[in-house]
């Protein structure tokens, strides 16, 4: 492809050189250029991309994107140089070129928020392969091109990654895809090549202020991609924003919103348009009415917790923006696959049940906490740590809703990464009552304990590392995963009982 028709799409820009060379591969790291590469300079965290150009140049890179001015290497050495204000924006959107848009032949459902995000993108993608045969799903646990489930990298892939992914599903057949959209991946416009049709907005509370620092920056990284549908000229169905009007941020990007671009709101509040009437939770699944368009439906899922039906809510009210007829949408519903790691049930034969959790963030863990306490008769044990290396203001709130909650907690470690354990679980226990806790850094021994004390009505909770199956030590990662010590343990326990 010629570096012109890569730069077709690509706000104020300034090339030196020929934009008639031909470009055989794009490349933001400069340990990968090939001869023909276009390599695109990013200022990153851990380095700056612009000093690996001149590597890039040795090793035959024949166009440099950068936000610098050419140099006299390049003139020298007759590489054309395209000057920008943002390379994440223009590696974006010439991914996009490159892969020839396939966003734009999908109806595309883009899913933010602090928390659901996962679960909603899997029943999105359930219900609209259960109407159209093939979707393509991206997100925390696995990538699905149409064909093929691979562990992902990141929730949000890099831009190049990302392109060439929706490409796969495109010739793969897939006609919709959902995906999750990380606020890292707005903030740094690893989805600016991307024509959504749909946007769901799930809630906002506290997580990744390592990286935002306040909750104003981490709401404005949310805020990108409705900018960005609203400002979308080459969709070919006009985009709407579906937004949980329960949630106070929601309210508020409802409003910014409305008048700029369709915007369909869910929740149980007055005037949502997807509105949850009635609801009913039983340890195997949920119920309630919905009302929609002046019509009531029953909706049935086969997921526990109302924030799981705030999920299967958000998620139909994209399928149907994005054309499956309601009863359709409703019927698939019971059909959804399990979500690794997402209150994901063990049943002890000695009678207790144990759920393994990905909530990692305080209103996470308050409403697992909440939705088991109610399904619980006898104690509530929960088991949990937090992530080093991330956000630390949401440790002791962490500590303080699981001793309110729980009956008993055992501190343990999640990622430590290169935190010493201590530190992290003392920084959980500040926020709780003395006398309310157990410390076991071990996470193998901490779950082993909490089985090993669960009686007939009790439920353990194991909350934080859900699909994982590594755990992040300083001394780098080792295999891990919850769900094979829960395994190991309830055949211990069943061996001992039945002795
Ligand atoms: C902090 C962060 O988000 N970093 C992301 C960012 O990396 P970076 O640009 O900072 O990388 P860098 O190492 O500083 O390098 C800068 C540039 O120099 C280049 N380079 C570097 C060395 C060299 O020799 N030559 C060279 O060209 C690099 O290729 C890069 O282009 O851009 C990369 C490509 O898009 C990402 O892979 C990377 O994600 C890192 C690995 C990461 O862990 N990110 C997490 C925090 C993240 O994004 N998480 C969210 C989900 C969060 C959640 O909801 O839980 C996600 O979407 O996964
Ligand atoms: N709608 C929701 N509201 C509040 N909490 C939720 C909601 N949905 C799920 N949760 C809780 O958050 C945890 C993570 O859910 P999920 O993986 O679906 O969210 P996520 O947004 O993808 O999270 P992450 O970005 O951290 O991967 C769940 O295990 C559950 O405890």
């Amino acid at each position: 492809m010629k570096l012109l028709t890569l730069l077709k799409d690509l706000p104020k820009h300034t090339l030196t050189g020929s934009g008639q060379v031909k470009i055989s591969h794009l490349e933001c790291d400069s340990r990968r250029v090939l001869p023909g590469s276009c390599y695109i300079a990013l200022k990153g965290t851990q380095a700056d991309g612009h000093a690996f150009i001149p590597e890039a140049i040795r090793r035959g890179a024949c166009a440099i994107v950068a936000e610098s001015p050419c140099t006299q290497e390049a003139r020298d050495g007759k590489v054309s140089w395209v000057e920008v204000n943002d390379s994440r924006l223009a590696v974006s959107l010439m991914g996009a070129a490159w892969n020839g848009h396939p966003s734009r032949h999908m109806s595309m459902i883009g899913v933010t928020g602090t928390n659901g995000k996962t679960t909603t993108a899997y029943i999105a993608h359930s219900l609209l392969k259960q109407s159209w045969l093939r979707a393509g799903l991206i997100g925390t646990i696995a990538y699905d091109n149409g064909e093929e489930i691979t562990p992902s990298t990141h929730t949000t892939p890099g831009p190049l990654e990302l392109e060439h992914l929706l490409k796969e599903m495109l010739e793969n057949g897939c006609r919709g895809v959902a995906m999750e959209v990380s606020s890292h991946a707005l903030d740094q416009e690893r989805v600016a090549g991307i024509n959504f049709n749909v946007g769901i907005f799930t809630n906002l509370t506290q997580d990744h202020l390592d990286y935002h620092h306040t909750m104003e920056n981490y709401f404005q990284a949310k805020v990108k991609l409705f900018e960005q549908m609203a400002a979308d000229t080459k969709s070919r169905r006009k985009p709407v924003a579906v937004i949980n009007i329960d949630d106070a941020y929601g309210r508020r990007l409802a409003e910014m919103f409305s008048g700029r671009m369709a915007v369909k709101t869910y929740g149980s509040a007055l005037g949502a348009d997807f509105r949850m009437l009635v609801h009913h939770a039983t340890a195997r699944g949920s119920e309630y009415e919905l009302e929609y368009k002046g019509k009531s439906y029953l909706v049935r899922v086969p997921l526990i917790g109302k924030f799981n039906m705030y999920n299967s809510l958000a998620a139909l009210a994209a399928v149907i923006c994005a054309g499956i007829p309601v009863r359709d949408a409703i019927a698939s519903l019971q059909n959804i696959p399990q979500v690794p790691g997402r209150l994901e049930l063990f049943t002890h034969p000695g009678g207790a049940q144990i759920f393994i959790d990905y909530a990692h963030t305080p209103d996470a863990l308050e409403n697992v906490c909440k939705t088991l306490k109610e399904l619980c008769s006898r104690r509530l044990i929960t088991v949990f740590g937090c992530g080093g290396n991330r956000d630390k203001g949401k440790r002791p709130l962490m500590g303080a809703v699981a001793a309110r909650l729980s009956d008993a907690c055992i501190v343990t470690s999640d990622n430590p990464r290169s935190e010493e354990p201590l530190s992290i679980i003392n920084q959980i226990t500040a926020g709780m009552p003395e006398g309310r806790y157990a410390i076991i850094p071990d996470r193998a021994r901490a779950i082993a304990t909490a089985i090993d004390q669960a009686r007939l009505g009790d439920i353990v909770l194991i909350a934080g590392k859900g699909h994982e199956n590594y755990q992040e030590l300083s001394t780098g990662r080792i295999d891990f995963s919850d769900a094979k010590e829960v395994r190991r343990n309830m055949r211990i326990k069943d061996e001992f009982t039945q002795a």
